[in-house]
């Protein structure tokens, strides 16, 4: 079923995506706003996505055995692994992403014990990560979650744990949500604004993916921008078309290191943008902003 939904939608395997994170300027922040939000472990359907839309699953494989490429697991459709056996990303050979489906509950794989290897951000966050929620801290239970401050850029996360290249550190687990809610949602919260936009290009099309972790999220939505990141941000897709976005270490990460990762690019310029904070040697001086809350 799932080879008929990617024919379907015209999807190929020359695709990319690219995301970036809604920043808009104004006068004012509401700090009530600002601290609530609900925790939750991975993301789930918002205002403006369809039961029909957030049901649309893949198939999933006949595999007996360990899936893998070489077994011939259909959940890798193109035919690369995603993960290594010790569960780590593994580079793909172009610069374009490849699709990455992890197996699902609709997987004959899903009655092996453990589990086969390319199930990752389903798992969870499995290394110990501190986030600074100041004064939140006691008003909100977070799981494993403890504090720590960054200077100039709010708050932030870290590892307490060392961290390997390609491990998983965690999903950006968010509410998906439709276009019209993102306007709403930008109108009601002005400066306070977490909304991930992934754009995947299947050929000529685009598809743009909204991800908000402004009223219920994790430990995700506290990772700041950097332009020499310590992490990337992967689209995955969890046996489902609609996306998840998982947070992947790009290099080796020291217990105490603040995670980040880039927003994303723009060609926009003027005042409001927002000075950026990452005092890496290569910063590009401003966090990215995009011309309208969708964009
Ligand atoms: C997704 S939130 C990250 C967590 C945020 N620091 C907080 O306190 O909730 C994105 C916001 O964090 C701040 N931020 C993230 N990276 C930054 C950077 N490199 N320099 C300055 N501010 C940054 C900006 O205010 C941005 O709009």
């Amino acid at each position: 079923m799932f080879c008929r939904q990617l024919n379907h939608r015209g999807f190929d395997s020359a695709r990319a995506f690219s995301f970036i994170f809604l920043r808009f300027q104004f006068p004012f922040l509401d700090s009530e706003f600002q601290m609530t939000y609900t925790h939750i472990p991975t993301t789930i359907p918002g205002p403006g996505i369809t039961e029909d839309e957030w049901n649309d699953e893949f198939k999933g494989c006949d595999c007996l055995v360990e899936c893998t490429a070489e077994s011939g697991c259909t959940c890798l459709t193109t035919g690369i692994d995603n993960y290594s056996e010790d569960r780590r990303l593994l580079p793909t050979s172009s610069e374009t992403p490849q699709l990455l489906i992890e197996c699902s509950t609709n997987c004959a794989c899903c009655l092996m014990e453990p589990s086969c290897r390319n199930r990752v951000v389903q798992n969870g966050i499995m290394k110990e990560l501190e986030v600074n929620i100041k004064s939140y801290e006691k008003k909100f239970q977070l799981e494993i979650l403890k504090v720590f401050s960054t200077s100039d850029k709010g708050d932030g996360a870290r590892t307490l744990q060392p961290i390997q290249p390609g491990e998983f550190v965690c999903e950006y687990a968010s509410e998906c949500i439709g276009e019209e809610e993102v306007q709403k949602r930008h109108m009601e919260f002005r400066d306070d604004n977490y909304t991930l936009t992934l754009k995947e290009h299947f050929g000529q099309k685009t598809i743009k993916t909204f991800l908000d972790p402004r009223l219920r999220g994790n430990i995700g939505r506290f990772l700041n921008h950097s332009c020499q990141p310590n992490c990337d941000v992967v689209v995955v897709r969890l046996g489902r078309m609609c996306p998840t976005a998982g947070i992947f270490a790009k290099r080796e990460i020291q217990p105490g290191e603040e995670l980040c990762y880039d927003y994303g690019r723009s060609e926009l310029e003027g005042n409001d943008r927002k000075p950026c904070r990452c005092g890496t040697t290569s910063c590009r001086g401003f966090l990215p902003m995009s011309a309208t809350p969708n964009e």
